[in-house]
């Protein structure tokens, strides 16, 4: 991974963060380097999750998943970190896959869910149950619901399925009641932090990505961190993004061109968003899409509020497809070019046009999109927020805020006492009818 952070410095953008004020922060990145590396040499909780590279075992995960293989379709059943890791692998590498079809149920819409197990092959279909706790409904909710379908076709779902989950628990105990194949989510890995773990790599292990590739990606990532932003992409990262949301850029639009990097900005603003949203600080992630965005939110970037980082990832290398000619007038310029030359064109334009406007904004480039690479942008966006929360001075391993709608939920259904539930049910109306 690749990080140029010269379209945020104050000397392009405004705001922006200055050179000596970098430097002056390099001193506290350098301090954070020492005690992230201090917690991960002690596989301390959160910190733990930068040693994956080295803990991930393919060998085991592809034992696991043999007996399904050769899925034509494969169903990962999960939420939150428990299935944007492995629908961002799976995104992001379809081209390289194995042709196998992926479903990713990580909501409880009724009607998608239905849509989406439509015209499954189910014999012929693979089931990822992923679930750090084993406990969360809507993951439950969703096998009960697969089972069912698996039932009602006549396959035996046991011998189809896979779970990943923790030590103990609801899920655990339906792996061991039923001998299915299992793997463990890592101990002191947060969800958001666990794509380079079977959390995410089952689902890259059945679609028959590189496991290692990922893995070796990653861990070149791994050997950049150092005592100073100047000398780590990662930390260039994380410290600028700070240092601008210090300075009122509370923002940060992640805007990859490669509609194979959609979902990682999903994954981004997961990450992002649960680990440094704590004590009434953290910068709010949006999930963007370039070109297409430019026809939408960059209007917002330029004109807006200055208070939105741009964080570009682009792919030095990308396969291309010409334009034919044309004879539509003023359009002929197109017909020399390449798809992948317009885009570039349009990437090009936009950072300039914001850095212009003295809009900040970073590029991270990527010199392929491959297993490789991605497992390289995965760890780096990783280590990139657990530096973030040092700086910050946040837990960036915890997410107590979204617990209070869980226990409210379920005693909406009756599934507890949750006093909050009624008042959820008696807040003031005012509705507006048509
Ligand atoms: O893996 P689990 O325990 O099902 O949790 C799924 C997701 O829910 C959260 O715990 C938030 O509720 C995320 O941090 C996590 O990625």
């Amino acid at each position: 991974m690749h990080v140029d952070i010269g379209n945020a410095l104050a000397s392009v953008a405004s705001p922006g963060v200055s050179r000596d004020s970098l430097e002056r922060l390099d001193e506290r990145v350098a301090n954070a380097h020492e005690r992230i590396e201090a917690g991960r040499a002690d596989d301390e909780h959160g910190y733990a999750a930068l040693n994956l590279p080295e803990r991930a075992d393919p060998d085991e995960i592809r034992s696991a998943v043999d007996p399904v293989a050769d899925a034509e379709a494969l169903i990962t059943i999960g939420i939150g970190g428990s299935a944007l890791g492995a629908a961002t692998i799976v995104d992001a590498l379809e081209n390289e896959g194995d042709g196998t079809e992926t479903v990713f149920l990580d909501n409880v819409d009724p009607e998608w869910v239905s849509r989406r197990l439509e015209g499954l092959p189910l014999a012929e279909t693979a089931i990822n149950v992923v679930s750090r706790s084993g406990t969360t409904a809507e993951t439950l909710a969703n096998f009960l619901v697969v089972r069912e379908a698996f039932e009602s076709a006549g396959v035996d779902w046991t011998e189809r399925t896979i779970v990943t989950t923790g030590e103990a628990g609801p899920l655990r105990d339906l792996a061991d009641r039923h001998d299915l194949p299992s793997l463990r989510v890592p101990d002191g890995v947060p969800g958001r932090f666990s794509a380079l773990s079977a959390v995410g790599l089952v689902a890259a292990a059945v679609c028959g990505h590189d496991l290692e590739a990922l893995l070796a990606g990653a861990q070149a990532e791994a050997d950049s961190l150092s005592g100073s932003l100047f000398e780590c992409p990662a930390y260039a990262y994380g410290a600028t993004a700070y240092a601008l949301d210090q300075r009122g850029v509370g923002t940060n639009a992640m805007m990859p061109y490669a509609e194979s990097l959609e979902t990682y900005a999903e994954w981004f603003a997961q990450l992002w968003a649960e680990s440094l949203g704590k004590d009434e600080l953290g910068q709010t992630p949006v999930r963007a899409l370039g070109v297409t965005d430019q026809h939408s939110q960059l209007q917002l970037y330029r004109a807006g509020p200055r208070e939105t980082l741009v964080t570009f990832v682009r792919s030095r290398e990308t396969e291309d497809r010409p334009i034919p000619e044309t004879d539509v007038d003023d359009l002929s310029y197109l017909g020399d070019a390449t798809l992948g030359e317009l885009l570039e064109a349009e990437f090009a334009a936009t950072e300039a046009s914001l850095a212009a406007a003295g809009r900040p904004n970073i590029r991270l480039e990527l010199e392929r999109v491959d297993e490789y690479e991605l497992g390289g942008l995965l760890y780096g966006m990783e280590a990139a927020c657990v530096l973030a929360g040092e700086l910050y001075e946040v837990n960036a391993f915890n997410q107590p805020a979204v617990e209070w709608a869980k226990k409210a939920t379920r005693g909406l259904l009756g599934g507890g006492e949750f006093a909050e539930a009624e008042a959820v049910a008696e807040k003031t109306e005012l509705r507006v009818e048509r």
